[in-house]
């Protein structure tokens, strides 16, 4: 079943692995939910779980950063049925780029129709505080520029096109339900929207670089995500992303503030309720078709 050739992510190995999880789940799920950095607590509203450590999936990446707990979580969000990666893989972690983007592909297989990705960043926008919640409205790929991008090598059809438009990679209208969501919620004092830069990390920046990322026009700086949202997209999934920033860049040679990762997680755990309640609320109002209902 599992086949043993090939690079480990293509089509074939992708859909081995779907069906080995959909042998075990009782629904396909509609929507699938990346955990950021000490975010993984959005799995925790699901209801009817179903849990698979990622060392217990055959050929699937396993996860090596703290705060990232390594569990595939399927279950029910009233009523629409979800999967969440309690851990996801970075750049940083040694893996190739297609690989640490495979499960968009899994995802696609088993049915998912729309992402929402959520991360930790370091805030460059000056106006941003600690804590703050940033929808994403599109992205830097800076390690796209030095040719590292998950699309490269040969394209299947089966997925998508060779030259997917990444223009409109982040759903305006679900940006939009999400600010109506935020202002419902009394939570616009601390949503904001803006542009995610990548880096490769895992060495935070430095003040010439957040200097640098701050003038091409990124508010936030981070370490993943848009590998994920450019497969995602270019197998034609809907997106929606969330930077929360845990950290300020630091952009000031007479700053004594350092990026670390235990702030990270800090603040993580202090806006996690909030930002759950935003992404759930928004997961109850989405619409799918549900092609693949069973
Ligand atoms: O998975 P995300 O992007 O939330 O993780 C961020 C980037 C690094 O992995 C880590 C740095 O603290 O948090
Ligand atoms: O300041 C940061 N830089 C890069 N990645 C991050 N993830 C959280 N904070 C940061």
């Amino acid at each position: 079943m599992f086949p043993d050739s090939g690079s480990g992510y293509g089509y074939e190995e992708c859909k081995a692995i779907a069906s080995w999880l959909l042998e075990r789940v009782p629904k396909r799920p509609l929507v699938g939910i990346v955990c950021g950095s000490g975010l993984g607590g959005l799995a925790d509203g699901l209801k009817d779980q179903v849990t698979f450590s990622y060392s217990d999936i055959p050929n699937f990446p396993q996860s090596t950063v703290h705060g990232h707990a390594g569990k595939l979580v399927f279950g029910i969000l009233k009523g629409k049925p979800c999967v969440c990666m309690q851990g996801r893989f970075h750049l940083y972690e040694g893996y190739p780029v297609q690989k640490i983007t495979q499960p968009m592909r899994i995802f696609k297989l088993l049915g998912v129709e729309t992402v929402i990705l959520t991360n930790a960043a370091g805030g460059l926008n000056q106006d941003f505080k600690v804590g703050d919640v940033m929808i994403i409205k599109d992205h830097i790929n800076m390690p796209g520029f030095a040719g590292i991008n998950p699309l490269t090598g040969p394209n299947d059809d089966r997925f998508g096109v060779r030259f997917p438009c990444m223009s409109d990679a982040y759903d305006r209208e679900l940006q939009h339900m999400a600010h109506e969501v935020a202002s419902e919620l009394g939570y616009t004092d601390f949503v904001r929207e803006g542009v995610y830069c990548v880096l490769g990390g895992p060495s935070f920046e430095t003040i010439a670089e957040c200097r640098m990322l701050h003038r091409l026009g990124a508010d936030a700086v981070g370490m993943s995500t848009v590998h994920e949202v450019i497969v995602a997209r270019h197998c034609g999934m809907r997106v929606f992303a969330l930077s929360l920033i845990t950290n300020k860049a630091v952009m000031d040679y007479d700053s004594q503030e350092k990026a670390n990762h235990e702030e990270v997680l800090q603040t993580g755990k202090e806006r996690s309720k909030q930002l759950e309640k935003l992404v759930c609320t928004l997961i109850t109002r989405m619409e799918h078709d549900n092609n693949y209902a069973h």
